[in-house]
């Protein structure tokens, strides 16, 4: 098994892209569903949030408000810092449980949903391809401002806010671009699920982890046969 991790900009398309992928069948993991999901009461980075930051940051209801502690580390790098030192580990671990569940069940790929995937750099160490959802600058402003019924002017700070889709694009190994019909997108979607189905750069892993299977296999069997016998 190998991982794709799929980026983009606002609005730029992701999840229309990601609905494709899940449509056909394919293993996506949301990073942004897990962030959420490990500061949850009961999650151990629940308590330390709490420890860190206070009680102020508890909604009524114990959840994590995330408005309060956004503003808590807005240009305060130590604090976010912090808060990061405290949630990437649970996001990596809850990560990698996941993508062992696909693993299990035979997928060749999975898909990592990775907003900021060429801002942060942590995960791409572990990706052997990285795919980008790219629409021109005027179609991202226009879809964004309708979206989220904004006017254009905060649409482009938004939009500004953002490391540029285009640098985004000179990193990636694939781009799907989205920008004409909707149509075109999906059919760039298949074609790539094709490519990524047809690689045999899952072998690796999956071999080694037969391997790995076999010897301990032949160990016990070596185990029972001639050891156990004579004790
Ligand atoms: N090819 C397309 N043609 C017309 N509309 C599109 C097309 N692709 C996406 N859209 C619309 O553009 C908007 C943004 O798409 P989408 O929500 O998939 O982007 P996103 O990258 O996931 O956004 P964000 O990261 O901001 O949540 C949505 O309203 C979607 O329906």
């Amino acid at each position: 098994m190998f991982l794709v991790g799929l980026t983009g900009g606002i609005a730029s398309g992701k999840s229309s892209v990601i609905q494709v992928f899940q449509q056909l069948g394919c293993a996506v993991i949301d990073v942004d569903v897990i962030a959420r999901q490990v500061v949850q009461p009961g999650y151990p980075a629940h308590q330390r949030i709490v420890e860190a930051f206070g009680t102020e940051v508890l909604l009524e209801n114990g959840d994590i408000d995330r408005k309060v502690l956004g503003d808590l580390i807005f240009n305060q790098p130590d604090r976010r810092h912090l808060l990061n030192t405290i949630t990437h580990p649970e996001i990596q671990k809850e990560m990698m449980k996941e993508t062992f569940k696909y693993f299990l069940r035979g997928y060749r790929y999975v898909i990592l949903d990775i907003p900021l995937l060429f801002e942060t750099k942590k995960l791409l160490k572990y990706l052997k391809h990285t795919v980008v959802v790219y629409c021109d600058r005027d179609t991202q402003l226009a879809r964004l401002m309708q979206r989220n019924n904004l006017n254009r002017q905060d649409a482009e700070a938004r939009i500004n806010s953002q490391l540029p889709l285009k640098d985004k694009v000179r990193m990636a190994r694939h781009v799907l671009d989205n920008s004409g019909e909707w149509s075109l997108t999906r059919r760039q979607v298949i074609l790539l699920h094709t490519e990524l189905e047809r690689s045999l750069e899952y072998l690796p892993l999956r071999l080694s982890v037969l391997t790995g299977l076999a010897g301990v296999a032949s160990l016990l069997y070596l185990l029972t046969r001639y050891l156990l016998p004579s004790l």
